[in-house]
């Protein structure tokens, strides 16, 4: 674990300022606190003497009140810093994972942990420790210089037991950074875990084995509480040690200055500002010991998180892999969905280059990461305007020919042509909020357009008779639907997206006879004007499609 990091600046920009806001007040805290000395020093004196207090009562009380003012602006730009970052950071990091492949996005437990605690650990980090880092590289000089001005001998005593601070925390640096690695592993496991028995726990219920459930995540749990007790005892042994040490020191000058003072050599007015001086060189460093600790964490989760942001290692960019997804349309603007363009195509028999509207596969090969055999092999398919419906026999690979065209696996080998598509998976994402959320996900629509969607899949009824409509919040993955009414809702969602291509992945499984029938009407309806691809074995929705592609053996079929 570095102490530093300078990637976090450059990747994430927001951070710059508040940063660079905090070291500036922690080094005028350090020169507050270090003027406090003198103007302490004066004041006893003074008070020994019997001089006039008010200079030195105005200045003392002057410094203690602009340390408290620069002590509250800090902890509130601490607090704000520390929320944007992790913010960003969480923003960040979900843009660069959806804009990835699913073999190159990170597993669940990862992304889970990263972007919640991971980046919520960020914040002591960046609000605490970087700016103590900053403080502690000036402050401690220049209280050193001012004692070298002072009163040499105490700062010789100061500038050979300084050293021993950095380098104790550098030694304790190094266990921590093996603890904290193992803190952070545990957790992971135990996120990981918990997660997993979530999804499973309706089957784990059902088959009697959720109790068992209980104990695993009880053991997770206990190794998760030993690594974290094991950081605290160092984080509080490697306090306690930097303290002693620093305390040692103070008192060695103190000690030295009472000898001079005693037999007359000093004065009482610099032997005390000495005194006081001296803590204000061990200080900052100590106080870098102590936020290194709680931001350690931090600091492996941001390792982390800045590999997964850094743009270089990101080179599989979903963008730069499909650059024609978007730009079709403008490439191409007079070159309309045309039927007869795609029949001569056709007949032509060539790889073509996709219409708009247009999918075309040439010469596909896919095969998962780690798998011997390739589950797409050689595909070519070319689908325009109209529905096309691919079937073949479970496990041949048609759920992954959707997602090879959807752009989110990247084949092997081949050539993929597409314009933007709207893929609706077998188990489709419903997320917690509004039935209008959920449906305009791909982006604002009018409340009649909305109202017009729901009509055509027969849900509009159900939906007005809610006590609050289109308004009603729905539980988080689609809670208080039926199966049917998801197929439908997320059919709906389909209609509404403007992507010329709809990709749907079963999307007759699970409803009644009755449901199925509304779906394939809206299913020809939307293959009127779009470009339809559906993996479906309902003989109906078979029937209704304008070409049957058969995945399997052999290969493709049109
Ligand atoms: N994430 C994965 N990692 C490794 N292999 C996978 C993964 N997902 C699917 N497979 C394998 O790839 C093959 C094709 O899977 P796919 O889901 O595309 O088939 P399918 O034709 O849609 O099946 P079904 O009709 O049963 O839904 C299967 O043998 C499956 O075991």
């Amino acid at each position: 674990m570095k102490p530093f990091d300078p990637r976090i600046l450059r990747v994430v920009p927001a951070t710059r300022r508040p940063v660079a806001a905090l070291a500036g007040i922690g080094v005028a805290q350090g020169i507050a606190t270090i003027g406090t000395a003198f103007a302490l020093a004066a004041l006893v004196v003074a008070v020994v003497r019997g001089q006039d207090l008010v200079a030195p009562l105005a200045w003392t009380g002057g410094l203690f009140a602009v340390r408290a003012l620069l002590g509250a602006v800090s902890e509130m730009i601490a607090a704000h810093a520390g929320t944007v970052v992790a913010t960003r950071l969480r923003e960040q990091l979900l843009e660069v994972w959806s804009r990835r492949t699913i073999d190159e996005r990170p597993s669940g437990d990862r992304a889970l942990t990263l972007a919640t605690q991971g980046t919520g650990a960020v914040e002591p980090y960046v609000a605490k420790y970087l700016p103590a880092l900053v403080s502690a590289a000036v402050v401690p000089p220049l209280a050193i210089a001012c004692l070298l001005v002072v009163d040499w001998p105490s700062a010789l005593v100061v500038i050979l037991t300084v050293p021993l601070l950095p380098l104790f925390a550098a030694l304790i640096g190094a266990t921590t950074q093996e603890n904290t690695e193992r803190r952070w592993d545990s957790l992971r496991d135990l996120s990981g875990h918990f997660l997993d028995v979530m999804r499973g726990l309706p089957t784990l219920v059902s088959y009697g084995r959720a109790e068992r459930q209980v104990e695993v995540i009880g053991e997770v749990s206990q190794r998760h509480r030993r690594a974290t007790m094991r950081t605290l005892r160092l984080a509080f042994m490697s306090a306690a040690a930097l303290e002693l040490l620093a305390t040692i020191s103070v008192a060695i000058v103190a000690v030295v200055v009472g000898l001079r003072l005693t037999t007359g050599s000093t004065e009482l007015l610099v032997g005390l500002t000495a005194i006081l001086l001296a803590p204000e060189a061990y200080w900052p460093i100590r106080r870098v010991g102590t936020e290194f600790h709680s931001a350690a964490d931090g600091a492996a989760a941001l390792d982390e998180i800045l590999a997964d942001l850094e743009p270089h290692e990101n080179p599989h960019d979903l963008k730069e892999m499909r650059p024609d997804a978007h730009d079709l349309k403008e490439m191409r603007p007079d070159a309309h969905d045309n039927p007869h363009d795609l029949k001569e195509m056709r007949a032509k028999g060539g790889a073509p280059f996709a219409l708009p509207g247009t999918v075309s596969l040439t010469g596909v090969d896919y095969s998962y990461p780690g798998a011997e055999r390739a589950v797409l092999a050689g595909v070519d398919l070319v689908a325009g305007p109209g529905l096309t419906v691919v079937t073949g026999p479970s496990g041949c690979g048609k759920t992954t020919l959707l997602e090879v065209i959807a752009g989110i696996r990247r084949p092997d080998r081949g050539e993929i042509h597409s314009p933007e598509v709207h893929l609706v998976t077998q188990r489709p994402f419903l997320g917690a909020g509004t039935l209008r959320a959920n449906l305009t996900i791909a982006g604002p629509a009018e409340s009649t357009d909305v109202w017009q969607a729901l009509r055509e899949v027969g849900l509009d009824e159900a939906i007005a008779a809610l006590p609050q409509g289109i308004d009603s919040p729905l539980g988080d993955d689609g809670f208080g639907l039926s199966a049917g009414q998801r197929a439908r809702l997320v059919l709906a969602r389909a209609l509404l997206s403007p992507s010329p291509v709809v990709l749907l992945d079963e999307p007759t499984a699970h409803v009644d006879l009755e449901s199925a029938a509304t779906i394939g009407d809206t299913i020809t309806h939307l293959a009127a004007t779009r470009t339809v691809i559906a993996v479906s074995h309902q003989p109906d929705l078979v029937a209704r499609a304008d070409h049957h592609v058969r995945l399997g053996q052999p290969a493709v079929t049109r």
